[in-house]
């Protein structure tokens, strides 16, 4: 099964790798304009966003506008030991640090949880028609926002990051799965069903 998922992995990363470099700038600038609209967003005090490595998804221009909206910003973290990700807020005069992983992270003194925001901005290999998603394989995510297993737990709103060749049809869910709220592509804005 998790066989699988390496599978689906390997074949969206190939595919991933052919988008050129003016269609991925593109695909930044559509995603910014569904995102505005988000009434979620639009309400949010606290925002998390990520640093897009190789060939994922690039929401920088996202942060940048959300930034000067005058929203807090912050970007995952990793931590020494294991898979509960600290968010860091970033500001214009940030500094910043590789971690393990070769992503930049910033360097400042607020650091929260995902419980703590308002609207998660999540990093995905694929993504299924009911928001379920198949990360990088670290866990990171799912360990970090599973404050959303908890009934009642509306915040924070996850919103799927992805390119449409991302989509696949179903993805066999793990217990600890946590499905998306909503997702944004370089075509769409679409919620998914609650239930
Ligand atoms: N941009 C971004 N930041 C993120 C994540 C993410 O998916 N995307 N994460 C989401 O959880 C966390 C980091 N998770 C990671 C999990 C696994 C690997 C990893 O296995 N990297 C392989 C190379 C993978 C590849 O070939 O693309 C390696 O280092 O060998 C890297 C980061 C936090 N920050
Ligand atoms: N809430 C959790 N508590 C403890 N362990 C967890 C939790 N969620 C996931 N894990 C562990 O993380 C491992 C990786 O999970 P999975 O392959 O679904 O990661 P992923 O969603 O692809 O990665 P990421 O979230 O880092 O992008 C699983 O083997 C599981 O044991």
């Amino acid at each position: 099964m998790s066989q699988d998922k390496q599978a689906i992995r390997r074949s969206i990363r190939r595919l991933r790798k052919t988008i050129t470099p003016l269609v991925r700038k593109q695909a930044a600038k559509a995603a910014l304009k569904f995102c505005r609209k988000y009434i979620p967003l639009l309400k949010a005090k606290r925002i998390a966003f990520y640093w897009p490595m190789a060939d994922e998804f690039d929401v920088l221009p996202m942060l940048t506008f959300w930034e000067e909206q005058g929203k807090a910003c912050y970007l995952p973290v990793v931590p020494k030991n294991g898979r509960r990700l600290w968010f860091v807020r970033k500001d214009s005069r940030t500094r910043w640090k590789n971690n393990r992983f070769g992503i930049p992270e910033p360097i400042h003194p607020e650091r929260i949880r995902a419980e703590q925001l308002d609207v998660v901005l999540v990093p995905l290999m694929g993504i299924d028609q009911y928001g379920f998603r198949l990360g990088m394989g670290g866990g990171f995510y799912d360990t970090s926002i599973a404050c959303r297993r908890l009934r009642n737990m509306t915040r924070p709103k996850l919103i799927g990051v992805a390119y449409e060749l991302q989509k696949v049809n179903h993805l066999e869910a793990d217990p600890w799965d946590i499905r998306m709220d909503a997702l944004v592509s370089e075509k769409e804005f679409s919620v998914f069903p609650k239930n």
